[in-house]
């Protein structure tokens, strides 16, 4: 298969660890521009495929490619993370005793340290970039907020935003509405298909509600590979996905 046009490309792709196969000859292709939600139960290997996409896990076997033509095996993650591969885990990691704005300034900085990145003269491309990303992760109105004070779902936006600002061409994005309310879960489906408009985006979800509210091609992973792709409905229709993910 051609992998120009993709943002993604996994082919036959292996890990094992201690003997056991985490990763069982997986393949998966993700679009340029294309919002994927992954589904499947508790150590289908979720989280070590985004381990090997952003190089903290070396595969065994197969191919890892991103942006048609660079092979994601032959870099660190610090590389990875530079060539614009975003990831946010699960719990969110914010920088509670700043303000939701210094936050964001800190994350554009990227690897500058923290004193000279909060006082340096704000270019105007600059301000303009975290205004933006203020509209879309919702907290306009919190800017000048510590983000010690904003709810568990308010602080997951804004680790969302962090991500944004490093500018990523594709974000992996685990579990974010975990622990959220029903209005935060339907507001971050909304927003995420916001940012699919400029961004390819990868996410992991239980949530079978919040996977419906994207209305994006999901795959479910089983035993380290593809069990079942294609619509929900399709997804959740497949016997073999209802035996041992969505029936229990
Ligand atoms: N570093 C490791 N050493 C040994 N086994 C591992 C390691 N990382 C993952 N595994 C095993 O690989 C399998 C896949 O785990 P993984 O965490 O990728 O699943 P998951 O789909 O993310 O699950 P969950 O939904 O619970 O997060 C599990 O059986 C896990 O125990």
């Amino acid at each position: 298969m051609s992998k120009s046009g993709t943002i993604l490309y996994l082919d036959g792709v292996s890990v094992s660890f201690d003997g056991f196969r985490a990763i069982n000859n997986l393949s998966l292709v993700l679009d340029r521009g294309e919002m994927r939600a992954i589904i499947g139960p508790n150590g289908a290997g979720k989280t070590t495929m985004m381990d090997i996409i952003t190089g903290k896990t070396r595969p065994d076997a197969g191919e890892v490619y991103f942006d048609g033509t660079i092979d994601l095996t032959k870099h660190d993650e610090a590389d990875i993370a530079m060539m614009g591969i975003g990831r946010k885990f699960q719990k969110p990691t914010v920088f509670e005793s700043h303000t939701v704005e210094d936050n964001l300034v800190l994350a554009l900085a990227g690897p500058r340290s923290i004193f000279p990145a909060l006082f340096h003269r704000r270019s105007k491309a600059e301000s303009e970039h975290i205004d933006e990303i203020l509209a879309t992760i919702r907290l306009e109105a919190r800017r000048n907020d510590l983000a010690a004070n904003l709810s568990h779902g308010q602080k997951q936006w804004l680790e969302i935003g962090m991500l944004l600002a490093q500018d990523p061409k594709l974000l992996l994005v685990d579990e974010p509405v975990a622990g959220m309310t029903d209005a935060e879960t339907e507001e971050t489906a909304r927003l995420l298909k916001d940012i699919a408009k400029t961004h390819s985006v990868v996410v992991v979800e239980h949530d079978m509600h919040f996977v419906r509210e994207l209305g994006v091609k999901v795959t479910c992973l089983h035993e380290g590979a593809v069990l079942s792709e294609g619509t929900l409905d399709h997804v959740s229709a497949d016997d073999r996905v209802i035996e041992v993910y969505l029936g229990r």
